[in-house]
This record gives C-alpha cells, structure tokens and sequence, in this order.
C-alpha cells in the first residue's frame, strides 16, 4: 500500500516508520527531521527497535492509497486544505481531540475513517523516534458500522505487525478516549504531575468528574457510556501510563499550543449546546486557554 503520514512528529513517525517495514510510506513532516531521514533513514528506538527508509518531503505527495493525519488537532484544518490537492483512496486520522474527522471529511473527495491509538512516541531528535509503549491502533468508519475499506486498512496495518482492530463502533470509541484525555490531560497539564498522580485525591476528584461529564454529553449525543465506564477508562488509561507525562503536560512544560479546544473545550462547547452542565471541562479549557495566552502560544 502506498501510505502517506501527514505531520511527521512524535505519532506519525513511529506509525509510518513501523508501516514502511511493510509498505511503501512517505513521511510529511519539517526539516531538520526530513532532511535527516532523507540522508540517513528513520531510527525507531524504545519499545521497538529498527532502521527503516520511508521518503520523507516538506508537502503532501500528489497522491496515495492511504493518507494518515498524524498532525495536532489545531493543525487539522491546514493538514486538510493540503491533503484536499491529493489524490487519496482513502484518509485515516489517529489523532487526539474531537471534530478532526469532520474537518478532513468537509475537505477531502476520499472517505475518511477514524482511528485511536494508544501508542506512545516521542521524538528525541532529528531522524529519530522513541517508541514509549506499544499499544493499538482502532479504526473503523468514522460514523460506525463495518466497511470493506476499513477491513483493507487494518489487515495492511496488521501485515506490518501494527496492533491494530477494526471496530464498528467508532463514535463509542472516540467518546471513550475523549473522557480518557479530558480527564488525565489538562488536569496533569495544571497541576504538573505524570499520569498516575491523577488516581489519587484531589486530582482525581477533577479528572473523574471531567470523565463523568464527557459521559454525560456522549448521552444526549446518543452514545451509551455511563459515568462508571468513562471513570473506570480514565482509572485503566493512568495506570498503564502512570509514568508517563501526558501530552498536553509535555506542551506545557515545552511552552507550545495544546490540543485543549479539541479536549476539554469541545465538551464544554457541545454540553452548552446540548443543555448539560460541564463545569469541570469548562473550568480547565478557560485555565489551560489563559496558560496559552500568558505564554503568547495561542
Ligand atoms: N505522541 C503520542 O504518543 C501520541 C499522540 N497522539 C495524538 O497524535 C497527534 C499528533 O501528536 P504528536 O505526534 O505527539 O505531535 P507532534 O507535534 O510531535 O507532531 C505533529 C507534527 O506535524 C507537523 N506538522 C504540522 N503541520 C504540518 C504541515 N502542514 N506540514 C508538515 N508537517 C506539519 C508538526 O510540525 P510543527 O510542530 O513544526 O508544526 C509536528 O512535527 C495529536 O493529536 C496527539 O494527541 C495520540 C496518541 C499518542
Ligand atoms: C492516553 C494519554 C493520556 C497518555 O498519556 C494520551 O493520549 C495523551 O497524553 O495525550
């Protein structure tokens, strides 16, 4: 398969340089990063061990089987208009936050499907990625149901030993990692501590209450997860990942953008919309959106 990753970063470096064992992978991404893949290839280190040699460029290929999007959810819009010149079978995005699918799908001609992944990377320098934990990739249509084009994807992710499900209940699934995300980012982004700092006291207070009003607004959305559920993912998501810093907690310390509008602000927004109350989501997208301001990153 020819498989394009837009937003050679932490993610889609290790996905497309796992892919490339298999396929035939262009990585789009920003220079130092491309120019030291062009000369010396990719080296996947961590959890997973190899030196693989996709193509890597500054811009979208003229054309793929499958396009990934890998880039920050604030980016998703830029990564679309680009993708939107290129001649896809098909776009896939594993990113964090909500509403990525619908900005690709309003853009691009190709059916987009949506993913999760509970991998973990990051990037230690140019030509290099840190695989901090293997996990899986979910994908499926991006509305739910099964589709021949979904089934295609995975068994070409699974050839190249990416652990990876076809799931026929996607809008479940991203539900699912958006209380896992709003309850473990920006709480361990405010109060700076790693992932399974948030299972106890009052740092779990917040995040179980976020996990319990993401449920809450999955509901009027018609999506079946009660608060135990979305609880019990944040509870499951911190300790597999206790000792890790999580995403957003990584942006701050490093003074870059979050995904907070994607995350917490978009649960804020919808519960507005939808007549819920979502104070605890409401709260921590105002304080992580006045960090940003503060830092000029917003
Ligand atoms: N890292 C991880 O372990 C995981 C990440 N995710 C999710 O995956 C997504 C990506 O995360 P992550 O890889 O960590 O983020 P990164 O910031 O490391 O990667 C995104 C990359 O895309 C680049 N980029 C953005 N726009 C363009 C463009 N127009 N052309 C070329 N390159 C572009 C960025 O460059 P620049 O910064 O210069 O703009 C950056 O290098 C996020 O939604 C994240 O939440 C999900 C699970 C695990
Ligand atoms: C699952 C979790 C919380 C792991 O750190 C994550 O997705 C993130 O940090 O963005």
């Amino acid at each position: 398969m020819e498989i394009a990753v837009f937003g050679a970063g932490s993610l889609g470096s290790l996905l497309g340089g796992l892919l490339a064992r298999e396929h035939d992978v262009t990585l789009v991404g920003r220079d130092p990063h491309v120019r030291a893949i062009e000369e010396r290839g990719l080296r996947i280190s961590g959890a997973i061990d190899a030196t693989v040699y996709p193509a890597a460029r500054l811009d979208a290929p003229d054309a793929a089987d499958l396009a990934i999007v890998c880039v920050k959810a604030f980016d998703t819009p830029a990564a679309a208009a680009e993708l939107a010149d290129c001649d896809l079978d098909a776009c896939l995005s594993v990113q964090n936050g909500m509403g990525n699918e619908t900005v690709l799908a309003e853009r691009l001609d190709a059916p987009v499907l949506a993913g999760t992944c509970s991998y973990g990377a990051l990037r230690p320098a140019p030509g290099e990625v840190r695989c901090t934990g293997v996990g899986e990739i979910v994908l499926g249509p991006r509305t739910g149901g099964a589709s021949p084009l979904a089934d295609r994807v995975g068994t070409a992710f699974d050839r190249a030993e990416v652990v990876t499900s076809v799931a026929d209940n996607m809008p479940t699934r991203l539900w699912e990692k958006l209380a896992v995300n709003a309850g473990i980012n920006a709480t361990t982004a405010l109060a700076r501590i790693d992932n399974g700092s948030v299972l106890d006291g009052d740092a779990w207070s917040v995040a179980a209450a976020a996990a319990r009003e993401t449920a809450a607004v999955a509901r009027r959305e018609g999506i079946e997860i009660s608060d135990a559920a979305a609880e019990g993912a944040v509870r499951r998501v911190a300790e597999a990942t206790a000792e890790n810093t999580s995403s957003m907690h990584q942006d701050v310390l490093a003074d870059r953008r979050t995904e907070v509008d994607a995350i917490n602000g978009f649960i804020a927004e919808r519960a507005s919309e939808r007549g819920v109350d979502a104070p605890i989501n409401r709260t921590l997208a105002w304080l992580v959106r006045a960090w940003e301001s503060g830092q000029g990153v917003r």
